[in-house]
């Protein structure tokens, strides 16, 4: 099978080099005159049971920098920021900030020195209001905000600064969509002043517009001399707003300080998985696939809610990958959620198999062979404190439990075959979900219905529908998922549409959605305004039609 389409946007990997990256760590870009670090790190190891997550890493980063951290996923970019955002303690290692010996010994210790950190799970109270996140912990909050009103004002202040003045500061922050969330985390992060800002994936919620506005307040931040250490799994970010790259590789860094711009992405890619990875969709089934003789397997009729989306009517046929374009906002995981039933439609059907699903009852739509792979893994889809084996046998769809001890031997050797095919570490079924990485925890989301996709196959239901996963819904399947590790997911879900299962996926990253979706839909204000082959459209054109309400 070939590569349809790749998306590298340096040199193809075949230039790239052919053997192994070296050991060592290579020199930094640039000589002479640069700016002494702000930040120094050196020689930091952070073990945890079983992990050493860090093995002496070293780190520089310079004032009004852009320093971006990558790595697979679980190569220690979340560690290494913990550690200098005083979550955890290193085992050994020095940090020096602004040239003194810095320890923090919690995270206020490490704001207070200047140093604001945006996790990739967002650490926000949802019980509370943005202004009252945004200020939380705040020495202001104390001494000068006596009254809720200034609280508030300074809390719109930096909202518009971010761009985001609509977001009302008394608004309950558990009611805001991702989007909103990972704003008031920014501002969370602007009110303290910082001198140097940490961003773990700060772009994975956020629609296209939105990244624009994050690079111009990132933009407006160095030029300030605020450092910015950068964590993303998309490489064409880091070519546009990053300065240098640090490259970690199971808790080392094999590269510090890479020029972000011109060190060729097979290089880079090479340097983080030790080995030539293309970056690449599978190929499409021909033009005819999903169409003619396949059963339609889920059918949409005139679905509406309320205040999200309008009369919306698609199906999606057996072994069709059918995907979702459109801003964050414009109701496209609304539309999967009610789908799903999570949500209950104000009118319109969803029928699967061709018969009625029940609105808003996700028991019944997973009886009928629903599954889904929600946008916020930890809070939607995963029991974190349960294994890996647990998480993975969750849906039931394996029926592992009637026939006695046997089935506990399935059942494991399941999980572990998806451990395998879905290349999840640590590979130990018995691991709590909590100590995986995050790419880690989202492919355990989706090893969750792969599971089930192989145990029906073949077998009917009770009432004569076919058995088995019929319909996979994914939202943001690839978010936070490494480069190397996404190829492998676009297989898995390519096999999947291979086996008869529908898929229907709504992504951020357009050239996701295009690489691997057979039908496009594309949602703009609550509407599809526009229905067309993957294979015929081009990014350019969808962004327009996403953001313009036309073609170009
Ligand atoms: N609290 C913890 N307890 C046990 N192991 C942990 C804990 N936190 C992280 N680890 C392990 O340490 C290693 C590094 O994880 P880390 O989260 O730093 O990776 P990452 O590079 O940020 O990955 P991702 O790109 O998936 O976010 C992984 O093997 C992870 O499973």
């Amino acid at each position: 099978m070939g590569p349809a389409k790749n998306s590298d946007d340096g040199p193809p990997a075949a230039s790239g080099p052919g053997g192994p990256p070296p050991a060592g760590p290579e020199p930094p870009a640039g000589t002479g005159a640069e700016a002494a670090p702000l930040l120094r790190m050196r020689g930091i190891a952070k073990r945890f049971p079983g992990v050493r997550a860090l093995d002496g890493v070293d780190l520089d980063v310079r004032p009004g920098e852009v320093h971006c951290l990558l790595g697979q996923n679980g190569a220690g970019k979340s560690t290494l920021i913990k550690v200098l955002a005083g979550a955890h303690r290193p085992d050994a290692g020095e940090i020096l900030l602004g040239g003194e010996p810095f320890a923090p010994s919690d995270p206020t210790a490490a704001m207070r020195a200047g140093i604001a950190t945006i996790y990739q799970e967002l650490d926000l109270v949802d019980g509370l209001s943005v202004a009252d996140n945004i200020f939380l912990g705040h020495e202001h909050a104390r001494l000068g905000f006596t009254r809720r009103a200034d609280a508030e004002r300074a809390a719109r202040a930096l909202l518009t600064r971010l761009g985001h003045g609509e977001i009302p500061p008394r608004r309950e922050v558990g009611r805001l969509p991702a989007a909103g969330r990972q704003v008031v985390s920014m501002a969370r992060a602007l009110s303290h002043d910082a001198r140097l800002i940490v961003m773990d994936e700060p772009s994975a919620a956020l629609a296209h517009d939105e990244v624009s506005n994050l690079f111009r307040i990132i933009r407006e931040l160095t030029a300030e001399g605020v450092a910015v250490v950068y964590i993303s799994h998309r490489l064409e970010e880091i070519r546009e707003i990053g300065d240098r790259v640090t490259v970690l590789k199971d808790g080392r860094a094999v590269a510090g300080g890479l020029p972000a711009r011109t060190t060729p992405t097979s290089r880079v890619v090479s340097l983080m998985t030790g080995r030539d990875v293309a970056y690449v969709f599978p190929e499409r089934p021909g033009p005819d696939a999903g169409s003619g003789d396949r059963p339609e397997v889920l059918r949409v009729e005139g679905l509406t809610l309320a205040g999200s989306f309008e009369d919306v009517s698609f199906s999606v046929r057996a072994g069709e990958i059918v995907g979702l374009a459109g801003l964050v906002g414009s109701g496209r995981s609304e539309i999967l959620e009610t789908v799903y039933g999570t949500r209950r439609p104000t009118r319109g059907r969803v029928l699967l198999d061709g018969r009625p699903v029940r609105p808003g009852d996700t028991g019944a739509a997973v009886r009928r062979g629903m599954g889904m792979a929600p946008e916020e893994r930890k809070s939607q889809a995963l029991l974190l404190h349960e294994s890996v084996a647990r998480n993975v046998t969750l849906s039931g769809l394996g029926r592992y439990s009637s026939l006695g001890w046997l089935n506990r031997r399935r059942e494991l050797a399941d999980v572990r075959s998806q451990i395998a095919a879905l290349d999840i570490r640590p590979g130990d079924p018995a691991r709590p979900v909590a100590t995986l990485s995050g790419g880690n925890q989202q492919k355990v989301v989706l090893a969750r219905w792969l599971v089930g996709a192989a145990a029906g196959r073949g077998t009917a239901r009770p009432d004569g529908s076919p058995g088995g996963l019929r319909l996979l819904v994914l939202d943001e399947p690839t978010r936070g998922v490494d480069v190397g590790a996404r190829a492998e997911l676009y297989a898995v879900i390519r096999d999947l549409a291979d086996q008869g299962v529908a898929v229907l996926l709504v992504s951020s990253e357009v050239p996701e959605v295009l690489g691997l979706a057979d039908r496009v839909l594309v949602v703009r204000e609550g509407r599809i305004i526009h229905s067309g082959a993957g294979r015929d459209l081009d990014e350019r054109s969808v962004l327009n039609m996403i953001m313009e309400g036309r073609a170009l």
